[in-house]
């Protein structure tokens, strides 16, 4: 996924993707503006770990360097692939003004609210993307059959919220005729995990204030851990009650039952080498069967009833006082950890065991459809409450347990002087004191202790009270 700017055949070739803002054509990142400037890609260069034994197989590996090297980096304030939008929370021309974006509990808001935000999603999935186009193809084959016709595809905003989750989860095609590498995944199960879904996040959010003109828009959260069996936010004025007709569809009466699902064809793409596109459903029509419906039956795995229900408030409660945010191997199966226990691969109390499914992850499966598989989840809008939860969650343990911040070259300067500077006054004054004591010990027996004007005691009083 790319700026469209960038994908002609001389900007790949180029391997420099550095946009000039709208306002000022002709400058690359803003510079003479001072928004930001075009830099080399430095990216982490660190050997894999045990989960990926391959190296240079992937796009992936060390993004963007298979496509692009040369990127913005922006300044201060400015942000986005062209340093011509501001960071979040701030707007204005000046990207300096504060503004505030407030994420609610869905059920919360106002029957106007819930409308205006189904709305919102669904504009989102119908709109597309002003400025992003996804790759079609890998890169060995983004330059067409002729070398010059580029494998980039326009995808809707929501879309493309949905197709990168499925780029960031897909296998690693090894090549024709042998199977795909499914054992990494670049976005769970690691580390990763709640930062990667963050930024997923704030992407969707900040496409849908652009479409909306609207800076202060919020994507809600929904509270899913409130125990039971009942999927309080499947209702028509929020994510879709249940068909009476289909136990596994949305009513009819919800806009969501209109949606169809991107990402789907997981299998031909593994075999082919292909990425997701929109080009499945002429595929799909081809074939005779349409792309299909969200698929949702919250409570409904009868074959699987630990995940029948959702999870308690007090996992919640318990994650957060695990203090180490992760622990070796860094895995699914790692224990006693903040991030494996709120991913739900590990208990809310940190012990990991493979049966146990809590947290984010029950969320999931209790749905119990598209949105409990993972290369299509996204599909569901519900996925964007149950994760902005679960970003609130992070955003409670970072409160509590923030890790200490490594300290800026120019903070490890400033402490060194500062440090120095106590260590000269300690000498000093310790010198100074060793100095006098010797002076005063040589005059001791000449001085009255307490100097001239206090030498006489009153006989009469007690002997504490001066005479002056
Ligand atoms: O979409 C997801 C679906 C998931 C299913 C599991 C599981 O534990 O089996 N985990 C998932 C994570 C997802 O993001």
């Amino acid at each position: 996924q790319f700026p469209r700017e960038c994908v002609t055949p001389e900007g790949l070739r180029s391997g420099q993707c550095c946009p000039s803002p709208a306002e000022t054509p002709n400058d690359p990142c803003g510079s003479s503006t001072g928004r930001g400037q075009c830099v080399a890609v430095v990216a982490d260069g660190r050997p894999h770990g045990p989960q990926y034994p391959h190296d240079g197989r992937d796009d992936r590996e060390r993004w963007p360097l298979r496509f692009f090297n040369r990127t913005c980096q922006c300044n201060g304030n400015f942000s986005g692939y062209n340093c011509g939008s501001c960071r979040h929370g701030l707007t204005g021309v000046n990207c300096d003004q504060p503004v505030s974006v407030v994420r609610r509990n869905v059920m919360l808001l106002s029957p106007d609210e819930k409308r205006a935000f189904v709305n919102a999603l669904d504009q989102a999935k119908r709109t597309v993307h002003p400025d992003i186009v996804i790759a079609t193809r890998r890169y060995q084959e983004i330059f067409g059959p002729d070398g010059n016709t580029m494998q980039f595809q326009n995808i809707t905003i929501y879309n493309y919220f949905v197709w990168s989750h499925y780029y960031s989860v897909s296998k690693t095609y090894l090549g024709p005729g042998q199977e795909s590498f499914g054992g990494v995944d670049f976005s769970h199960e690691g580390p990763g995990f709640v930062t990667w879904h963050r930024f997923h996040l704030l992407q969707l959010e900040r496409d849908m204030q652009d479409m909306l003109q609207d800076p202060s828009f919020a994507l809600p959260y929904w509270n899913f851990a409130i125990g039971g069996s009942t999927c309080d936010i499947c209702s028509d004025d929020l994510l879709g009650a249940r068909s009476s007709f289909d136990l596994n569809s949305i009513s009819s009466n919800s806009i969501f039952s209109q949606w169809r699902v991107i990402c789907e064809s997981v299998e031909d793409y593994d075999t082919l080498g292909t990425i997701c596109n929109s080009k499945d459903r002429a595929h799909c029509r081809k074939s005779g069967t349409e792309s299909s419906p969200i698929r949702r039956n919250p409570a409904g795995n009868v074959a699987r009833p630990m995940v029948q229900r959702l999870p308690q408030p007090q996992d919640v409660a318990d994650c957060l006082e695990l203090s180490v945010f992760d622990t070796p191997p860094f895995y699914s199966t790692s224990s006693e950890s903040f991030r494996n226990s709120i991913e739900g691969y590990s208990a809310p109390q940190g012990n990991y065991d493979p049966v146990i499914r809590s947290l984010h992850n029950l969320a999931h499966l209790f749905l119990n459809g598209t949105g409990g598989q993972t290369h299509l989840s996204p599909n569901d809008p519900i996925f964007v409450l149950l994760h902005t939860f679960t970003d609130a969650i992070f955003d409670e343990w970072l409160r509590r347990h923030s890790p200490a911040r490594p300290y800026t070259l120019t903070e490890i300067i400033t402490l060194a002087v500062v440090a120095a500077l106590v260590v000269v006054a300690v000498i000093f004054a310790a010198t100074t004191c060793a100095i006098r004591t010797r002076s005063y010990a040589k005059l001791e027996g000449r001085q009255p202790l307490l100097g001239e004007q206090y030498q006489r005691y009153s006989d009469e009083h007690d002997k504490t009270q001066s005479v002056v």
